[in-house]
């Protein structure tokens, strides 16, 4: 509410003759310390939706979310249907609260938390677009050159912005969907974390750990491009956060991986960009309970990461100079961070990016040889995989001597087709009927 009052204020102060020309460069500046204060409270608005999505996941609520998000989507992708309609809807959402309620008398109000919702939303664009056409308005009547000052940088959010907010709220939505089996109880899930900047050599290094110690490689990156490919509702959202070197939000990815490992059936996993920020580590480990083993940390300096990356040549949107800056900002500032917490539990094996593959491999190796390379634990189960059929073995070579062949010549002879088949063969010196006593 204190947003329209503001707006009031800058409205009238826009419409207001002014016909000093002198009056117009204190206007203006008065006019730009309402923006930055309108900006700010704009950023407070955008955290507290964040936060009340947050809210949202609370499980008891998630099955009227679509129904409020649908309702939502209209508002946030279409600016003009928000001046025209917000205020509508501002007023027809609280009036359909009872309706809601007394649909679904068994969620226990819940509205409080989407009107709050839809308002600062609603709020947030329609105040966001106010000032925009006020400032049009107010430098077309004064007919001066700044015009295009105002317009290049108008302060209304940019559709990937918009289509990101939808599809953060849209992710917690459709319960059915959702739904990821969990593991299975029994199974120790081995999980070691492999973290470093972009085109540090994980994607590289993983693939020959996988070759020499049995793990499964999942790449988060790798995960969500094919999600995206898959043509998935949440395929838009997740290519525009690439392409700007976003973190994805935690749920998507999360069920992501959680669905890999649980197709997967392995119980060593090596998980490659993954945890990005704070969050994705807290909700990994609140969803799945694993602990990682270890996180294996490359480090690398960006000038060399930033030429491995331009030379890949694997035909990513986001190998591109521009986005892999954001990308190395993204590292800094919210990955970073994880490294540093697993550092304090001792968690954390860092290895020298450097090098050249082999030589960082060498090093590799050495912080995965607790885990029994892949040969030697094949060489473990062997007898145990093979014990079947050295037993069928066994018996073959036994047929002649007779408690052996008494006693199979009896088992087969108790199934129709084969006992005929012994007899008339004769698979035995003595007749079948003579073994049995
Ligand atoms: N140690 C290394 N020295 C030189 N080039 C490397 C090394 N490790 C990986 N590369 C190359 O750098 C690029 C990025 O490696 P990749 O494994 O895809 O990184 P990440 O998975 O960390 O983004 C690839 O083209 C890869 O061949
Ligand atoms: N946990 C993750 C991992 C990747 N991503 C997204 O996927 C992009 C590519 O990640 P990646 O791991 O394949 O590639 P690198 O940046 O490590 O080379 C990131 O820049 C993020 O936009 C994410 O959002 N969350």
């Amino acid at each position: 509410m204190e947003i329209w009052d503001e707006s009031d204020v800058l409205r009238r102060e826009i419409f207001r003759p002014h016909h000093d020309i002198d009056v117009a460069g204190e206007v203006e500046s008065k006019l730009r310390a309402e923006i930055d204060v309108a900006r700010a409270k704009t950023e407070r608005l955008r955290g507290e939706v964040r936060r009340l999505e947050g809210e949202l996941t609370n499980k008891s609520l998630r099955p009227i979310v679509p129904e409020v998000l649908k309702a939502l989507k209209p508002y946030l992708q279409s600016p003009k249907r928000v001046i025209i309609e917000g205020v509508e809807s501002l007023l027809s959402w609280p009036l359909l609260t009872p309706v809601l309620n007394f649909l679904r008398p068994k969620y226990r109000n819940p509205f409080p938390i989407f009107s709050s919702i839809i308002f600062l939303a609603t709020t947030l664009y329609i105040n966001e677009l106010e000032i925009s056409i006020s400032l049009r308005h107010r430098c077309e009547r004064r007919g001066e050159e700044k015009t295009e000052a105002f317009e290049s940088k108008p302060p209304s959010l940019s559709d990937t912005e918009i289509s990101n907010i939808i599809a953060l709220m849209g992710t917690t939505v459709d319960p059915s969907k959702d739904a990821v089996e969990s593991f299975p109880g029994d199974k120790k899930i081995s999980v070691v974390f492999v973290l470093g900047g972009p085109g540090s050599g994980k994607g590289t290094q993983c693939a020959k750990i996988v070759e020499n110690f049995g793990f499964t490689h999942l790449s988060a990156g790798d995960l969500l491009r094919a999600e995206i490919k898959s043509g998935s509702e949440n395929g838009t959202m997740i290519s525009n956060m690439i392409k700007e070197g976003k973190i994805v939000p935690s749920e998507v990815t999360i069920k992501l991986l959680q669905k890999a490992m649980i197709e997967n059936g392995n119980d060593k996993f090596l998980i490659d960009g993954f945890p990005r920020n704070e969050e994705n580590r807290a909700a990994f480990e609140s969803v799945t309970k694993i602990e990682p083993e270890f996180i294996l940390f490359f480090e690398c300096p960006e000038e060399e990461m930033e030429r491995r990356l331009l030379s890949r040549n694997q035909g990513r949107d986001d190998d591109n100079i521009e986005t892999i800056r954001k990308r190395f900002k993204v590292f800094m500032e919210s990955s970073m961070p994880v490294v540093e917490y697993y550092d304090q539990k001792g968690k954390v094996h860092k290895v020298d990016a450097m090098k050249p593959v082999d030589e960082v491999f060498e090093t590799v190796k050495a912080i995965f040889s607790p885990f029994n390379s892949k040969n030697q634990s094949e060489y473990h189960h062997g007898p145990v995989l093979y014990l079947p059929f050295i037993v069928l073995c066994f018996n073959c070579l036994l047929l002649s001597s007779s408690p052996f062949t008494c006693n199979l010549s009896m088992l087969l002879n108790k199934i129709p087709g084969i006992a005929r088949y012994s007899k008339v063969t004769g698979s035995t010196d003595q007749p079948v009927e003579a073994c049995i006593p």
